[in-house]
């Protein structure tokens, strides 16, 4: 039999850890391994889940045509290496409640799965995925001290794809054909920007006329609540895994792609240490470049508004964690 001596460099195969493995986090471990990004490790502190949905997984890989790697664990140990470290783990929400209300059970579930997968992974760019979302962020960011670049939440990518269906509904246009723009915090006081959504380089201003502009706006502004009034159970997560996967694959592929991300701020937008959703250029280092826009007078005090709640959560999640650790 002929064997090949080994060649690490070609042998490398990258590698994404998932912590949380409930319905955001399954759901993208099979978009990354059937879109055959990277093989995929799927962490949950539910034993014996992790495993069964990795096996399943791996069962559909010869009808998926991929030959991904799919390891499910309650192991940090089995994370080690990753490029990549996702954090969905966490409560979603319930009907009734905001995502700020999720602060005080998942503060201590998301920096405690920063630590740990920093350990086992030091060179691994970080998605927070969590809600409440920038918050969230901001924690895992603190925790691990990692430079601003390799730290990010995503949100932007959901709220804006949310924006685009309902502009692409209310024309009957096809969904790719729609791009638009979602800044901000990912709660009530998220900033959709109308002049920036067009049809296929057409603005969304010169299609519809502003009340039913409004309409989609706020339907957007509303778009998680909606779902998780529809379902009662929990919350979206099919478009949540789509939009983090888009994440993932333009860091992976090095794309370059502009997409709205949390990311920490040292200025731009005259906002400084707070994770808000902001256009960014993402490639193989993770952030790549911050876009400051010009924004109208009224799209920066919105801006502004939002961050101001994205700060006072933060200090209320330091609070709780503070006086969890006393
Ligand atoms: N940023 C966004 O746009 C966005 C979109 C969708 C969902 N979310 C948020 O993502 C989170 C997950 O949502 P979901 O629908 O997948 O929930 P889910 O309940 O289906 O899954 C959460 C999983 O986290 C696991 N978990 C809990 N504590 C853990 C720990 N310490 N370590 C490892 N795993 C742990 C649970 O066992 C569960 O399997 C929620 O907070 C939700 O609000 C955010
Ligand atoms: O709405 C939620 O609680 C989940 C998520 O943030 C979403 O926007 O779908």
């Amino acid at each position: 039999m002929y064997s090949s001596p080994s060649s690490p460099l070609l042998c490398h195969s990258p590698r994404v850890t998932v912590i949380g493995a409930g319905r955001v986090g399954s759901t993208l471990a099979q978009r990354i391994a059937e879109k055959n990004l990277a093989d995929v490790v799927l962490l949950d502190i539910v034993q014996g889940m992790p495993q069964g949905l990795a096996l399943d997984l791996l069962e559909a890989r010869g009808i998926e045509l991929h030959n991904r790697k799919i390891i499910g664990t309650n192991n940090y140990a089995d994370t080690t290496g990753s490029d990549i470290v996702v954090i969905t783990a966490g409560f979603p929400r319930k009907p009734g409640m905001s995502r700020d209300d999720l602060l005080r059970t998942n503060a201590k579930i998301v920096v405690e799965a920063a630590k740990n997968a920093i350990a086992y992974s030091p060179d691994a760019i970080f998605i927070i995925v969590t809600n409440p979302l920038d918050v969230m962020t901001y924690l895992a960011w603190q925790a691990i001290g990692l430079p601003r670049d390799r730290v990010m939440g995503m949100a932007g990518v959901l709220d804006s794809a949310r924006f685009e269906t309902f502009i692409a509904m209310e024309l009957g246009v096809l969904p790719s054909d729609v791009k638009a723009m979602v800044m901000g915090s990912h709660g009530d006081l998220m900033v959709p920007i109308p002049r920036f959504a067009t049809v296929n380089g057409i603005p969304v201003t010169e299609l519809l006329d502003a009340a039913t502009i409004e309409r989609l706006v706020e339907r957007t502004r509303n778009g998680g609540a909606e779902i998780v009034e529809l379902m009662q159970t929990g919350g979206a997560f099919f478009a949540p895994a789509s939009a983090t996967c888009v994440m993932v694959e333009s860091i992976l592929l090095n794309q370059s792609r502009l997409l709205p991300v949390a990311a920490y701020l040292q200025g731009e937008y005259g906002l400084n240490d707070v994770f808000i959703g902001v256009p960014c250029r993402l490639g193989c280092g993770g952030i790549a470049d911050v876009l400051e826009l010009n924004l109208t007078d009224e799209e920066t005090a919105a801006l502004h508004i939002s961050a101001q709640s994205v700060r006072n959560n933060i200090e209320r999640a330091q609070e709780i964690l503070t006086s969890v650790t006393r």
